[in-house]
């Protein structure tokens, strides 16, 4: 990707031409001209078959097109310049896309052979990432969208188009909706308002510099009213008709200053309509990318069987956006249900929609008046295959699927249309004849029949001369320059007759032409001339006819992809034995708990030879800290639990023997700092960054997955960090929780709170050998098994060995010293209740401090712990008790109120009362968690 700098450099008119802008020639003058009225894109300028760029343009089309850099002299200068074929520039300008390059393609937009001195050209398109339309530059199965951002206030309006197909998506939002919203849709290239103030993205969208006027709420809404026919009802906010308005202006603008007439519907929607997956819930659990040791196996992956490219952004779409609708989710099983019990259906359903076209980019086009007559015959065959799609429908029972029959129109009138007028198998080109059938146009076929006609009457002439002249070797042929012929070679010469008039002379032979030959030649040209352009004219307004039914192809486009996607899944959930799942209903007394029998994860299931399903009973309200050595299964299990509920809700069975599930309004997901790339903050800054979001967030119905939670800090501050969460969850929040730990400290937690509950898993160890059973149980785990895992991962065995001293050292300590430091090796110690007067006396953590604090905050909320944690003499005692970490060597963490072992350093008295002051006076009630923590972090290295 180049710089900002380098890419101005190559936009705009070359400083050179300027200097000397009076004399340069017609064609550069016009070439300046261009580069200044598109001085945001590198512009291409056509030059007969070549696509030309001058200057410093012209070294970066070179460099990056890897063509030869040349250069062109006129009497103004030398100009370095570089072109790239016409024909064949979809690679070229994917090249300059990829180094992030905007292009504007300026066409010769007269004929040339036509023009009266210099042809007139003009910027027909502007290829940028979310605008490109050339199907070769764009993903078969994946939306590309633009979009634009408006402000107004707190209020943002989001809007985004898929050029290649007018879809059109509108939005409104806060701005922390906002971000997660853009985050999900993820536009290749952004126009960004005034005032908008975005912070840069994972997705790094090129973001696009366009006149601010276009935002205005008039000036938008102007724009907007060409689409529809009222605006202010279709999208109602303002700020969000701006966003449109503006989006579809730039979108004009890109296609050369047209309205996009494929744009037949603007869809408004309100993200909280739906199961909202942040950006980093999508990644975490690989639900389209995959970084684990099965990468490429995700579950897009899973559930792509689709037959069609636009079941496959159906599919996409869906899966990015669950539903949130009860009735809209079991309309949706209810058809994959029906499906997946009819075999027949399905295979006849793939059949037809592997062999449909891609009927949305189709129609796309056709409206652009980019299709070719082969597109149109690819539009009929695929408007062919509608009637039999319906006809597999005939008998079906499910509403949705009846619903989608019926709303595949076959549209004959168009099929029919498209079956006259076009021949069957038609050229590539448009402009050279040959397009348009016969008996379509009398007139059409009357100037073929004149052509054809005379090339008969041509044909017959050789024989009917040879007889009249007696020259056997006479021939008659044909020349582009020099048309229809007589030839006869020299020593026949003296037997030409009268009429014959010299065309040519050749080395051994002389060319000629009768009168005669002369006018059927002009008939013939004539004819065929006026056949090309009249059949370019019937074809364009076939096209144009075509294109006016955009609106009724794009519903039966619509009702195609969903059908793929809902077939789809229907086969997917054949293949891998998935299970419909069941809906709590509202109101009853179990609503909210997720119930899932032998659950199952739908990726992980399809690498392992051997998968263990899970039960899993997170009832509402639930948290369930999850315990066990490294490898066990702990993220497994939890991302499975995500999975099944992202599954429901999109409408997919699941992989569980039963599940009977609530509607969740979002999946949160933090996962460990190791299992996690973070890019620009500290690991642990972003770790607690997330986790701000879900304690600010989280409702009683979400579900929450914590994974490692505090493990990118020390172990003390990590405990309590991750103690404190699980009990403002809990207490507060009341999202359904799993929250995989090693700290087994935590797992006090459960004796502490009703909802908040152990689980396991196991492994067996024999000779030393550690094996995984990958099941979960009741209960806390007694081992972590960490040096075993070492072992296996190849770790030197002087390494191994030595940890495993440490462990055995730490251990036979542990069984001297009193259990109150939460150890782990007994699940029962987990039930053990520390009194206060044991963490005093037998170095109790600070983690039990802040424990205990939470547990005596009255008022429950992250602030009052963190309060209480301030004003308790308990908070402050730091020795680190992670259950792994050796417990012969103190820590420094200590203060001296709390009476810890002599080895600790005690801060000064001064210190402790500044923080002690400063912790009064910290205004909690207003304070966020980040906030707090940080605030922790500073008063805890001031203690140190
Ligand atoms: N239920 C299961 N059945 C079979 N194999 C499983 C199961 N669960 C997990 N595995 C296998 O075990 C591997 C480790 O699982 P996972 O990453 O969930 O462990 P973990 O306990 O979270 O580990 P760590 O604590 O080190 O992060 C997985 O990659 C998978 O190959």
């Amino acid at each position: 990707m180049n710089t900002d700098a380098e890419r101005e450099e190559v936009y705009g008119a070359p400083e050179a031409m300027l200097a000397v802008r009076d004399d340069l020639t017609p064609m550069l003058s016009q070439y300046a001209d261009l580069c200044e009225t598109h001085d945001d894109a590198l512009v291409l300028f056509q030059v007969g078959d070549f696509y030309e760029a001058f200057c410093e343009a012209a070294e970066t089309v070179a460099r990056t097109c890897e063509v030869t850099l040349t250069q062109r002299e006129d009497s103004t200068g030398t100009w370095p310049m570089a072109g790239i074929p016409i024909d064949n520039a979809a690679g070229y300008l994917e090249r300059l896309l990829d180094a992030g390059y905007r292009v504007a393609l300026a066409d010769q937009v007269e004929d040339a052979s036509e023009a009266s001195g210099l042809v007139d050209r003009a910027v027909t398109q502007l290829i940028t990432p979310g605008t490109v339309v050339d199907e070769e530059l764009l993903e078969a199965g994946r939306a590309t969208y633009l979009g634009a951002v408006a402000r107004d206030g707190d209020d943002y309006g989001l809007a985004v188009v898929d050029v290649s197909t007018g879809e059109c998506l509108v939005t409104g939002a806060d701005r922390a909706l906002l971000l997660e919203e853009l985050d999900r849709l993820a536009p290749a290239e952004l126009v960004v308002g005034p005032n908008c103030d975005l912070p840069e993205h994972s997705f790094d969208p090129m973001e696009t510099p366009f006149d601010p006027g276009a935002f205005d709420s008039e000036a938008a809404t102007e724009t907007l009213s060409s689409y529809v026919s009222r605006p202010d009802a279709v999208v109602d906010a303002d700020v969000e008709r701006r966003a449109v308005g503006a989006l579809l202006a730039y979108a004009e603008y890109a296609q050369g200053d047209s309205k996009l007439e494929y744009v037949t519907r603007i869809t408004r929607f309100d993200p909280r309509e739906f199961l909202q997956l942040d950006a980093t819930a999508i990644r975490s659990l690989e639900l389209f990318d995959s970084r684990s040791a099965h990468a490429g196996s995700t579950l897009f992956s899973v559930l792509d069987e689709t037959a069609c490219a636009p079941g496959r952004r159906r599919l996409e779409a869906w899966l990015r956006r669950p539903l949130v609708d009860r009735d809209a989710i079991e309309a949706r099983l209810d058809a994959v249900g029906e499906l997946a019990d009819d075999a027949l259906t399905r295979a006849d359903l793939r059949e037809h929609l592997s062999a449909v076209y891609d009927l949305e980019r189709l129609v796309a086009r056709v409206s652009r008046e980019r299709a070719n007559a082969r597109d149109l015959r690819s539009l009929q065959t695929t408007l062919d295959r509608v009637p039999e799609i319906r006809g597999t429908l005939d008998n079906v029972d499910s509403g949705r699927l009846a619903d989608l029959r019926d709303s595949l129109d076959d549209l004959a009138d168009v099929r029919d249309l498209i079956d006259r007028a076009i021949v069957d198998d038609p050229p590539q080109e448009i402009t050279e004849g040959g397009v348009v059938a016969s008996g379509f146009d009398d007139e059409l076929d009357d100037l073929r029949g004149t052509a054809t006609e005379g090339r008969e009457w041509v044909s017959d002439l050789e024989a009917r001369e040879r007889e009249r002249t007696g020259i056997d070797s006479l021939d008659v042929g044909y020349n582009q320059v020099h048309g229809y012929y007589i030839e006869v070679t020299n020593p026949n010469l003296d037997k030409v007759p009268d009429d014959y008039v010299r065309r040519q002379t050749l080395k051994n032979s002389e060319r000629f032409y009768t009168p005669e030959l002369k006018e059927r030649e002009d008939e013939i040209l004539s004819a065929t001339e006026r056949a090309e352009t009249l059949e370019y004219d019937l074809f364009c307004e076939v096209r144009a006819e075509v294109a006016a039914e955009s609106e009724r192809i794009q519903a039966v486009a619509d009702a195609l992809a969903d059908l793929d996607v809902l077939r789809t899944l229907a086969d997917v959930a054949v293949a891998n034995d998935y299970t419909r799942p069941e809906f709590r209903e509202e109101g009853t007394e179990a609503h909210g708990g997720i119930e899932i029998e032998a659950g199952r994860h739908p990726v992980v299931e399809r690498t392992q030879d051997e998968f263990v399903p899970n039960p899993t009973s997170l009832p509402q309200g639930g948290v369930a800290l999850v315990t066990g050595p490294n490898m066990s299964g702990k993220s497994t299990y939890m991302r499975q639990v995500a999975l099944v509920c992202i599954l429901a809700q999109l409408g997919s069975f699941v992989p569980a023997r039963a599940a009977c599930l609530p509607v969740v309004d979002r999946v949160f997901t933090r996962v460990g700092a190791s299992d996690d790339i973070a890019g620009g903050q500290s690991t642990f800054m972003r770790e607690m960054s997330e986790l701000t979001e879900i304690l600010h967030n989280a409702t009683e119905d979400s579900l929450v997955l914590l994974d490692e939670v505090g493990r990118g800090t020390s172990t003390a501050d990590g405990l309590a960090i991750a103690r404190a969460t699980t009990e403002f969850i809990h207490d507060e929040v009341g999202a359904m929780t799993l929250f995989a730990t090693h700290y087994h400290d935590l797992t006090d937690a459960a004796s502490e709170r009703s909802g908040v509950f152990n689980l396991h898993f196991t492994a067996a160890q024999t000779d030393g050998e550690v094996t995984f059973l990958h099941s979960v149980a009741e209960g806390p785990s007694s081992s972590s098994y960490g040096v075993e895992v070492a072992q296996l991962a190849g770790v030197p065995p002087a390494v191994v060995d030595r940890a495993r001293g440490l462990v055995d050292a730490d251990s036979a300590d542990d069984a001297s010293e009193s259990n109150a430091g939460g150890v782990d090796d007994a699940p029962d110690a987990a039930t053990t209740e520390p009194t206060p007067t044991e963490s005093v006396v037998s170095n109790s953590t600070r983690n039990e401090g802040v424990a205990e604090a939470a547990h005596d905050a009255e008022n429950g909320t992250l602030a009052a712990y963190v309060d209480d944690l301030g004003n308790n003499p308990h908070a402050s005692n730091g020795e680190s008790s992670g259950a792994s970490g050796p417990r012969a060597e103190p820590n420094s963490k200590a203060t001296s109120r709390v009476g810890s072992s002599g080895t600790h350093t005690a801060a000064s008295d001064d210190t402790l009362d500044e923080v002690a002051a400063e912790l009064r006076d910290a205004d909690l009630v207003d304070t966020t968690p980040l906030e707090a923590l940080n605030l922790l972090s500073d008063l805890k290295g001031r203690l140190e």
